[in-house]
């Protein structure tokens, strides 16, 4: 049986954040994940957590300017320092919030910028973050993310992600597999999956088109999730999706799944 964690950054947005997670433990979900916990003191996101009774399965690492148009800073040449900060805060909360895992987000390849550089800048910063994860007892993930969405990203197909995972070398570098975006980018999902199964350590779902609920588009989820059981994944399926009218109303695809 897949185990669901809802995605607070795109579901329960009629409600404030952390009163999200009560609604989630309410309908269901057995952990959260989000983007970030960072605009909230970690003692009040593990007050929140704890309260809910559902387990922490993952966030970001610290992404530069969400808000101003940033996807993450880890290719960055200019940026360096500001991506080792993060990882120092990222497990500082993942400590407090008992998270087993973080993803970093690439970031955006500048106009003009030599893609072997942001390349060397990201294996080297994901060196030094998945070592310092390591010793925290945290896994750190990378997430390929689709073109059409995110123009211009530096890190969009699983090729890339494994040649990012071959440089690094480290056995605590994984790849967040979202089959959202890998539908758009490759299709071939559960082949791809099956090829990289040992390096994924987390999955998010969404349909396409319009990335709402599972079984509103083209992407076979009922297919998924039994193969998902039959390969062994026991991590989490996170909920990544815009709901298309109210969050708990648009469960209904889950609710085959509750125990
Ligand atoms: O797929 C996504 O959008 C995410 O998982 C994310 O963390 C940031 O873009
Ligand atoms: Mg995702």
């Amino acid at each position: 049986m897949p185990k669901f964690s809802a995605n607070l950054s795109f579901l329960y947005q009629e409600l404030p954040f952390l009163d999200r997670f009560a609604a989630a433990e309410k309908d269901g979900f057995c952990a959260l994940e989000y983007l970030g916990p960072y605009a909230e003191p970690k003692e009040k996101v593990a007050d929140a957590l704890k309260a809910s009774g559902l387990k922490q399965a993952l966030f970001n690492v610290p992404s530069g300017d969400w808000a101003g148009g940033e996807r993450g800073i880890a290719c960055l040449p200019d940026r360096i320092d500001e991506f080792r900060h993060g990882v120092t805060l990222a497990l500082d909360y993942a400590k407090a919030l008992d998270c087993p895992q973080v993803n970093v987000i690439s970031g955006l390849a500048p106009k003009g910028a030599d893609p072997q550089v942001l390349e060397k800048v990201l294996v080297d910063n994901l060196k030094y973050a998945a070592a310092r994860a390591a010793d925290a007892g945290v896994k750190l993930l990378i997430e390929p993310i689709n073109l059409r969405d995110i123009p211009g990203f530096f890190l969009s197909t699983t090729e890339h992600a494994e040649r990012i995972l071959d440089k690094v070398g480290s056995e605590n570098l994984y790849i967040q597999y979202d089959f959202y975006h890998m539908q758009i980018m490759q299709g071939d999902l559960i082949p791809t999956f099956t090829r990289l199964r040992d390096r994924i350590a987390h999955v998010q779902i969404a349909d396409n088109p319009g990335r709402n609920e599972p079984g509103s588009g083209e992407i076979n989820y009922r297919f998924i999730f039994s193969e998902l059981d039959r390969l062994g994944y026991d991590g989490w399926v996170g909920c990544e999706y815009k709901p298309k009218a109210g969050t708990s109303e648009g469960l209904g695809w889950m609710k085959p799944y509750l125990e």
